[in-house]
């Protein structure tokens, strides 16, 4: 297991078993570099000057372009090019999960269920996955195996033995990653999942969801009590997802394609999921934000969370059995020259 510790200034400490030392050199083999940085992430780089970090606390990971040539000069610069969203304050000492980059939501989402919210996966310590089998290798690809599995703690509050798994994979453009969990207990337990992608985005009110147009979604703000809400659908009127203030939706059953458009930046994320058949939305805007101690006042302008999730119906495992999912995030340019804003190009134009 990893342990990583709090950055204070100019220090950077870490601690590994010997066990891991193994898989750390191997996944050097596959990668330009992985190193740790200060706050105990894995730094995978890959030919292409990409990068992502992985934390191994909460497994979130986020990644940015051109990262060699901005590390030069200094964090600003490099955060500027990043697509996925870290808040600047973020607090990393547990139990708090980080806010931004792509926190494991399990074995809850939300408040659906007694656990805290979002579940524990995101609050905890996960390990190298020394035995990622049956994954094949990931090919040309910088890529990093996680595993985190229930401890006598988490039995207490949730009594099912468990193995989450994750891989995090980079390649040009795309970063993959792939969620599994295997039952290891001797009696069938069910789940809500979800990956909740905190986005970079120049300015919230210049963007726009494309491909869950006329989609029926629950409304976390229009019940207090998110397990009323479930039962209650709406269904979206609007011909895309724009934004002008908070927002917190589970659109349920989505295609396996969902495009979110910047117009300031002319750049489309495009996600593509497999076996999370909800996304959930999300932005705090002004008042939440500030009431939120790990978010700017201003940071509610440059972030929004687009979530691949299991919401609605939860995942059930008879025991050994195991679930797979699957998300990529790629990023293409997008402009009107390019025709790339014509929705049916973004949902259905790119491979
Ligand atoms: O602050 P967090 O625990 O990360 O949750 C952030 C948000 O996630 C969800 O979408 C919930 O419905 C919100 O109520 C919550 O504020």
């Amino acid at each position: 297991m990893v342990k990583v510790h709090e950055e204070k200034a100019g220090e950077k400490k870490r601690e590994s078993e010997p066990n891991c030392e193994q898989h750390r050199r191997e996944v050097q083999a596959r990668n330009d570099a992985v190193e740790y940085s200060s706050r105990g992430q894995w730094v995978s780089q890959n030919h292409t000057h990409r990068a992502m970090w992985v934390f191994c606390r909460g497994a979130p990971v986020w990644r940015a372009g051109h990262f060699l040539e901005k590390r030069k000069k200094g964090r600003t610069a490099f955060r500027e090019q990043q697509d996925g969203f870290i808040v600047p304050q973020a607090i990393w000492k547990p139990p708090k999960a980080i806010r931004g980059g792509i926190p494991v939501c399990f074995p809850q989402f939300g408040n659906l269920g007694s656990l805290e919210q979002h579940g524990f996966a995101r609050n905890r310590f996960w390990s190298l996955d020394n035995d990622p089998s049956p994954l094949p290798p990931a090919n040309n690809q910088s890529s990093v195996d996680l595993i985190l599995k229930s401890t006598e703690e988490d039995l207490k509050t949730w009594p099912r033995r468990f193995e989450l798994r994750l891989r995090v994979s980079l390649s040009a453009g795309k970063l993959t990653l792939i969620p599994r969990v295997r039952n290891t207990d001797s009696r069938q337990f069910s789940f809500t999942f979800a990956l909740r992608n905190y986005l970079s985005v120049s300015d919230i009110s210049e963007v726009r969801i494309e491909g869950l147009e006329t989609l029926d979604y629950f409304d976390n703000l229009m019940q207090s009590n998110q397990i009323k809400m479930r039962k209650e659908r709406f269904t979206e009127q609007a011909d895309a997802i724009t934004f002008d203030g908070e927002i917190d939706r589970v659109y349920l059953s989505t295609p396996t394609k969902i495009a979110i458009i910047d117009h300031e930046k002319k750049r489309t994320f495009v996600l593509r999921k497999v076996g999370m058949p909800d996304a959930v939305v999300w932005n705090p805007w002004d008042k939440k934000a500030k009431a939120l101690s790990d978010l700017g006042d201003e940071d509610y302008k440059t972030m929004l969370c687009v979530d691949s999730a299991s919401v609605e119906n939860t995942i059930a495992l008879k025991p050994y059995e195991e679930w797979k999912g699957h998300q990529e995030i790629s990023t293409v340019s997008s402009s009107y020259c390019s025709g790339q804003l014509d929705p049916s190009m973004v949902l259905y134009g790119f491979r």
